[in-house]
């Protein structure tokens, strides 16, 4: 595994520049050695953050990106829990993603069928992966310690073959979603955590200081050679002992 990065923010605002910058220099690092950026998109708060900050700059192309779900809520797209329609209204309105570049789930199927369909669609963007390999994944983390709909002691956590798991007991709700499964988000080139938020301190400190031992779904998130980054606010990292990088709006990562 390659080294892991903990970047400690003052606050979200300063943080949301330096994620979009991230996003960014992947995607151009992508385009140039291999004619697309491939990104995987998370809800939580990482919809308004992405939202506020990436239509804003400069010169953005988003034409070779393609854009898929960590995790969705199998709920329409005009339902308010939908991540795909947070993003299509709140980002996707107002980049040049192509229509052809989101990989959304077809939220009118039962849940199993949803699964297997994303799988094809995935499967069908990554030709030749036994699992797919992102550029970029972007995750949050829970107060529980999950990530993607990857919950503590949920027998997903153990899934080896699986690309996308459909779960339809999920303790938060809304209960039924699909998921990528941990190969996928370890075969990752490169996976950026941000989390944010005083609740977030308690199992910020035991993912990132006790690791897989704390058995903590987001501390299973160990790219098998890609970078790992965990973004952080100061209240998020207050009870951090390790060694900590700090950085302000302006940093470059
Ligand atoms: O599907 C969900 O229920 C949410 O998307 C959830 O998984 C979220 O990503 C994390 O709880 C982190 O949330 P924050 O980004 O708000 O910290």
């Amino acid at each position: 595994m390659a080294a892991r990065r903990v970047v400690v923010f003052p606050s979200s605002a300063e943080l949301g520049p330096v994620l979009a910058h991230l996003v960014t220099s992947q995607a151009e690092k992508a385009i140039s050695s291999r004619g697309r950026f491939t990104l995987g998109l998370s809800g939580g708060s990482l919809v308004s953050m992405l939202s506020k900050e990436l239509p804003v700059l400069p010169d953005l192309d988003c034409s070779k990106w393609v854009v898929g779900f960590c995790d969705e809520r199998l709920v329409s797209f005009d339902d308010p829990e939908s991540t795909y329609g947070l993003y299509k209204n709140q980002l996707f309105s107002k980049v040049n993603i192509p229509d052809c570049g989101i990989l959304a789930i077809n939220s009118c199927l039962p849940v199993n069928e949803c699964a297997e369909d994303y799988t094809c669609k995935l499967k069908e963007a990554f030709p030749g992966d036994s699992f797919p390999v992102f550029d970029l994944l972007l995750l949050g983390m829970g107060p529980d310690g999950h990530t993607c709909s990857l919950f503590p002691g949920h027998p997903l956590l153990e899934e080896t073959e699986k690309i996308v798991a459909p779960i339809s007991d999920s303790p938060k709700p809304p209960p039924q979603r699909v998921t990528m499964t941990f190969p996928v988000v370890n075969s990752a080139r490169c996976v950026a955590f941000v989390s944010t938020g005083g609740s977030k301190a308690p199992v910020l400190k035991e993912v990132l200081e006790a690791g897989e031992g704390s058995g903590f779904p987001a501390a299973r998130v160990l790219p098998t050679s890609g970078e790992l980054f965990w973004l952080v606010d100061e209240p998020a990292a207050a009870s951090l002992t390790i060694q900590v990088e700090r950085l302000g709006s302006g940093a470059k990562l």
